[in-house]
């Protein structure tokens, strides 16, 4: 009998003091009462363990910003355990509906790193780092680089881009300079109706470029790569400069040649422009043909070689654009001043594709078999062209694609003529659209040494003839 009642007694305790041990976990934390204990057995911990504080200030003795405060602070509000603060503060990001976190003063933020607990208290005009002595030594170097390589990647990718462009001012002793503006230009490789193949090769090219510091250097090369971007009007070309710069998150410097005034002031120009850039010269050919620009071939050539940037650190990519190459000198066009050629060519059916479906929202249509018989009979228009009749008729894709087929059939005749001119360029060895690195094969070699110079002279009255012939179908 007293076995069963003291059997019965002892679940009886052991169901009470597990009813207990709930309610209190309940009371602790629906009441906020567990906070209340953490910090009381922080400040309790802090009592016999032995810290170190660190100072951050925002200005240094000289009252110039301390670079190190700035970093500390965009590594902080990117933590996680920001949330954790008993206070935080809400603002919108850049990106819509986007909501960021920033410290407020006087709070506590909580990190951990390498097994070690480190503290960070946010006061006004400092930040302070409080750390166990006994972590400090293995722990805080590593800890400091970590914050560097963290928040240069987060300032990487928050970078608002620039677009810079040459302005002559006439009240300023110096030479031309330059002024600018955020580059929000909205275009990306995804959105552009090229082939998917030509996108994927440039982006890993770019891809190995930027990744590519020490390889450069070991050969004793500038650290640059050039792009020559070549095709008719409204193909493309402008847009994929700023899907490149979009792509590199690099800043873009348009150099306009008509405003420069000599080789010197395009040297300035170039030293004053900052590593990680894009150099964009458009129309290159026009300002070589027209002789519309007081820099000289040679200035535009050591531009090309990198000779005048070498001296204000390296990785830029050159960009340049021509509606077409066969008038300009082969010196411009040669392997390691242009690395990589591109053909942007008038729309056939599959960028026609492309566009009716990021623009009418059209993956395949009855009227596409007729689109296709007209393109297939050498009719052309700009993905330019295109894409405005689209837009403009967005409401009816039937419609829109009425008014392209009929553009198509009127306009687009003409085009037939480029069309030839654009084969005549496959058959020279290079499609269109292809991406060819420094590989140039034998029929290019004897086009830029010269050999083909006589032959081309002959051709040069027919081509004139087919761009006239553009023209005056625009
Ligand atoms: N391949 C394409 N895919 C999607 N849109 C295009 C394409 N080509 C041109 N466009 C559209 O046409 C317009 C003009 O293009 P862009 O200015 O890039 O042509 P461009 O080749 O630089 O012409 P230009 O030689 O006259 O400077 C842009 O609004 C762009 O969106
Ligand atoms: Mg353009």
């Amino acid at each position: 009998m007293m076995i069963v009642y003291n059997l019965f007694f002892l679940i009886f305790s052991l169901l009470l003091t597990y009813s207990f041990l709930f309610l209190f976990r309940v009371v602790l934390i629906k009441t906020g009462l567990i906070y209340f204990v953490k910090k009381k057995w922080l400040s309790i911990e802090d009592c016999f363990l032995v810290y170190q504080f660190f100072r951050v200030p925002e200005f240094n003795e000289s009252m110039q910003r301390n670079k190190l405060y700035h970093k500390v602070l965009v590594y902080l509000n990117s933590l996680t355990s920001i949330e954790d603060s008993d206070f935080t503060n809400l603002f919108t990001g850049k990106k819509p509906n986007e909501i960021i976190l920033r410290l407020d003063p006087s709070q506590i933020i909580v990190d951990e790193f390498l097994g070690a607990k480190i503290f960070w208290i946010n006061e006004e005009k400092f930040l302070v780092l409080k750390i166990r002595k006994a972590d400090k030594r293995r722990v805080l170097r590593p800890y400091l680089q970590h914050i560097h390589t963290v928040s240069d990647e987060i300032d990487e990718k928050n970078r608002e881009l620039k677009l810079y462009v040459n302005v002559v001012d006439n009240h300023d002793d110096r030479k031309g300079r330059w002024r600018s503006v955020p580059f929000t230009h909205p275009s990306s490789f995804e959105t552009l109706a090229l082939e998917s193949d030509l996108k994927n090769k440039v982006k890993s090219d770019l891809s190995s470029f930027v990744k590519a510091k020490q390889y450069y250097h070991r050969l004793g090369r500038v650290w640059k790569r050039s792009y020559l971007l070549y095709g008719p009007s409204g193909t493309g070309k402008s847009s994929f400069i700023a899907a490149m710069a979009n792509f590199l998150s690099y800043d873009v410097y348009d150099i306009d040649l008509s405003k420069v005034s000599d080789d010197s002031e395009l040297k300035f120009l170039l030293l004053q422009s900052s590593t990680k850039s894009l150099i964009v010269i458009e129309d290159l050919d026009r300002y070589l043909t027209e002789k519309s620009t007081a820099v000289s071939l040679s200035g535009i050539l050591s531009l090309m070689d990198g000779i005048l940037t070498s001296s204000c650190g390296e990785e830029r990519v050159m960009v340049f654009t021509m509606n077409g190459k066969d008038h300009v000198d082969p010196a411009i066009l040669r392997p390691g001043r242009i690395d990589v050629h591109l053909h942007f060519p008038l729309c056939n059916f599959s960028s026609f594709k492309t566009l009716a479906n990021s623009y009418l929202g059209l993956k395949d249509h009855k009227l596409f078999q007729q689109v296709e018989e007209i393109f297939q009979n050498g009719a052309s228009l700009s993905p330019a062209e295109i894409s405005e009749l689209m837009i403009a008729n967005r409401n009816s894709p039937s419609r829109a694609l009425k008014t392209v087929i009929n553009a198509l059939q009127t306009d687009g005749d003409g085009r037939a003529a480029s069309n030839i001119g654009r084969r005549s360029v496959e058959e020279n060895g290079e499609p269109s659209g292809t991406f060819y690195k420094e590989a140039i094969n034998a029929e290019e070699f004897k086009k830029l040494y010269g050999l083909l110079r006589v032959k081309r002279c002959r051709q040069s009255q027919s081509s004139d003839l087919i761009s006239r012939q553009n023209e005056g179908c625009r």
